[in-house]
């Protein structure tokens, strides 16, 4: 008999998630029925989501959401052998049943030296954001100059290094010295520290005098509203997320951006990754590509053991992650 853990949400969060908010549980896994087959997570993700999905979707002594990388322990699905490894969305849990309907194989071509903590990551839903909302949310062409904010995390510095290999000009913006050296050791033209800088005008302008053809925006908020002035006509905003109000008790003033969008004509569009879901293997087996052949970096903040997870992830959302944050269990 198994006995899983799993971490459930004991309070809703009210500002930054605290570790009083969560409670480990102990789950006993029954045997298998036929068709079906035992997995244990080996990584874990934590994920921005679900700060705000907590709130929308999940009650008070839910399992908290999320995905992990698990490995095939026991089958009785014909589909699925011992030793396997698949991404499933069963959130924060070291053990789980399945009858394989819910599972993702990893790619068939997965090179045996590439770690599969990456099927989180870069080969893995924030790749595939990078990869879906630069290529059909911003349509960048080569030339052009694409700003990305929280750029040395799991989405923006995949968008920094496909932007490149799409011929632009990159700037990115980031929250410690640190993280701005990350980020131009990986290629970006042009980085800086938006928690330092005078003012956030003046690097922008710094960075790209002429302005910005595409703007890749993880954040929201007063960093979007003072981005939005400086887009080139016809720019392109591609907005992806908006996290420095995810943890806000009290919504945050929204940006006026009606003029800049209308005199400069411009385009917000905001997304979801999985719009296209009917097209995750073509995404996945072009990261795959350009992560083997070393055009795209990976990174990520490993913390070890399952019962770091409230950590991980409450450290994710402060900006301690360089790189896609995960929990190896
Ligand atoms: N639309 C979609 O389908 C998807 C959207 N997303 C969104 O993309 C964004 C990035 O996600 P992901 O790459 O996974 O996370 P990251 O790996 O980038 O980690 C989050 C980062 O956000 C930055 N951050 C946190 N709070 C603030 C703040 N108040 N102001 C500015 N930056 C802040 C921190 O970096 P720093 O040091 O720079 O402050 C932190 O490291 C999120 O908004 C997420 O919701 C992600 C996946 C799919
Ligand atoms: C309730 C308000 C929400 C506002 C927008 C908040 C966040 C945007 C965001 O971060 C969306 C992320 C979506 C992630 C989807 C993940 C799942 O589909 C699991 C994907 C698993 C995989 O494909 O590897």
């Amino acid at each position: 008999m198994v006995i899983a853990k799993a971490w459930a949400l004991k309070k809703h969060f009210d500002g930054f998630p605290k570790t009083s908010d969560f409670d480990l549980k102990k789950i006993e896994l029954p045997n298998l029925k036929d068709g079906e087959l035992l997995l244990e997570s080996v990584f874990l993700s934590v994920d921005p989501y679900m700060r705000p999905y907590s709130r929308r979707d999940m009650k008070e002594g839910d399992i908290m959401i999320g995905t992990q990388v698990a490995r095939v322990v026991e089958s009785k699905n014909p589909a699925f052998t011992v030793g396997a490894f698949v991404v499933a969305g069963r959130g924060w849990r070291t053990h789980f049943i399945s009858d394989g309907k819910d599972l993702q194989l990893l790619p068939s071509n997965w090179p045996e030296s590439l770690p599969v903590s990456l099927a989180l990551g870069t080969v893995g839903m924030p790749g595939l954001t990078a990869y879906f909302g630069l290529l059909e949310v911003c349509k960048m062409k080569p030339g052009e100059t694409v700003l990305v904010n929280a750029a040395a995390g799991a989405v923006g510095s995949v968008v920094g290094q496909l932007a490149k290999i799409g011929g632009c000009k990159v700037v990115g913006c980031a929250g410690s010295d640190d993280k701005v050296a990350y980020l131009k050791k990986i290629g970006f033209d042009e980085a800086f520290n938006y928690k330092t800088v005078k003012s956030l005008d003046e690097a922008l302008h710094k960075a790209s005098p002429d302005g910005y053809d595409c703007f890749f925006d993880n954040v929201g908020g007063e960093f979007a509203s003072v981005a939005i002035n400086q887009m080139k006509k016809y720019g392109r905003i591609a907005v992806c997320g908006a996290i420095s109000q995810y943890n806000d008790s009290v919504p945050q003033k929204g940006p006026y951006v009606q003029l800049p969008m209308i005199f400069k004509e411009l385009r917000m569009e905001g997304f979801l990754v999985t719009q296209w879901n009917s097209r995750r293997e073509e995404g996945l087996q072009a990261l795959l590509k350009w992560v083997m052949e070393g055009k795209v970096k990976c990174h990520e903040q490993v913390t070890e053991g399952f019962e770091n997870m409230p950590m991980a992830f409450i450290g994710m959302l402060k900006g301690e992650n360089l790189g896609k944050a995960v929990v190896k269990v």
